[in-house]
């Protein structure tokens, strides 16, 4: 099942077009990473699915169905700092925000146990670090136990101590079978913690998909053909690459990286009586494309 499903996203504020028609899909159990700098357009797909904006055009859907508030109450959500009350304590906050969401007040203690809080709980939210009161509203969202969340640059502004602490927590999330889906600039964060990525820039989207694959450093070929057993034998035997697989009825071919020649591989699989039907090479340009955009 696809957690989330977006197809051809575009919204424009005016004349600003944050989102240019953007398709990509959520993978269930994921730690989905939204990958784009400064007004890429993240705030505003993260918005855009929790219903706070209105898409100009394209669809998306939620569960593999229209949206709707059934739908969004399955989510936990962090997308801006939440309105804590600095005079009453982490506990206190928390008893007030499961009023709100209408949540029971015994997942209190499993909540805070997960963000590390107990020993904190009745200290007043003024004496907390930063990364405590972000840990503090991470917590909020895990009221009610949501099998999804979603959140905006979740360690922004932290300490590299207060970043771990919230890289550990999404570790553990992602372990507990949740998915995650986080809108970050940090390169880093996104290859620690992400298994999959959309990368945004000036609201296109640049790519998506598994984070290994895109980030890694080989050059990976889809190839296609009637025959994908024969073309997969066929490919094997090719000198240079490094592995054949098959994912999503997708022969994929990779080779270390800047040494896929795709003449050479149409012109070897030729000589074995295979046609292609399908030829692409999909990481050398990823990997520029992605220096581009970080080095922005
Ligand atoms: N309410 C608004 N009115 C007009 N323009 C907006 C509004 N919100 C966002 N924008 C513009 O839309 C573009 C995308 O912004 P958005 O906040 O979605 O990007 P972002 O990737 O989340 O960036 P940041 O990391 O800075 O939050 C930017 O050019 C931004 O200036």
């Amino acid at each position: 099942m696809a957690i989330l499903t977006v197809e051809d996203l575009s919204k424009s504020y005016g004349r600003i077009q944050a989102l240019k028609k953007v398709s990509f899909s959520v993978p269930e159990g994921s730690v989905f990473g939204i990958l784009g700098p400064n007004g890429s357009g993240k705030t505003t797909m993260l918005g855009t699915i929790m219903d706070i904006l209105k898409p100009t055009s394209g669809t998306y859907k939620l569960f593999d169905e229209a949206p709707t508030e059934l739908h969004r109450r399955r989510i936990g959500t962090l997308l801006e700092t939440p309105n804590f009350y600095h005079y009453l304590s982490g506990v206190k906050n928390l008893e007030i925000a499961a009023e709100i969401k209408q949540h029971g007040k015994e997942d209190i203690p499993r909540v805070l146990e997960m963000v590390d809080l107990t020993k904190r709980k009745d200290s007043k939210f003024s004496t907390y670090s930063l990364g405590m009161k972000q840990r503090l509203a991470i917590a909020s969202c895990l009221l009610g136990n949501p099998k999804v969340l979603v959140f905006d640059e979740p360690t922004n502004g932290l300490d590299p101590v207060g970043i771990a602490e919230i890289r550990e927590l999404m570790k553990t999330l992602y372990r507990e079978g949740k998915t995650i889906i986080m809108a970050s600039h940090l390169l880093d964060e996104v290859e620690k913690v992400c298994t999959h990525v959309a990368i945004l820039r000036k609201g296109e989207l640049i790519t998506s998909g598994d984070v290994n694959e895109i980030l890694s450093n080989e050059d990976m070929v889809e190839v296609g053909a009637k025959n994908s057993e024969r073309l997969i034998e066929v490919l094997q035997k090719m000198p240079g690459q490094t592995r054949v697989t098959k994912e999503g009825g997708m022969v994929k071919v990779f080779y270390p990286v800047g040494t896929a020649d795709l003449e050479a591989i149409n012109n070897f699989c030729f000589g074995k009586d295979i046609i292609l039907n399908h030829l692409i090479l999909k990481k050398k340009s990823l990997e520029s494309r992605f220096f581009e955009l970080t080095n922005n």
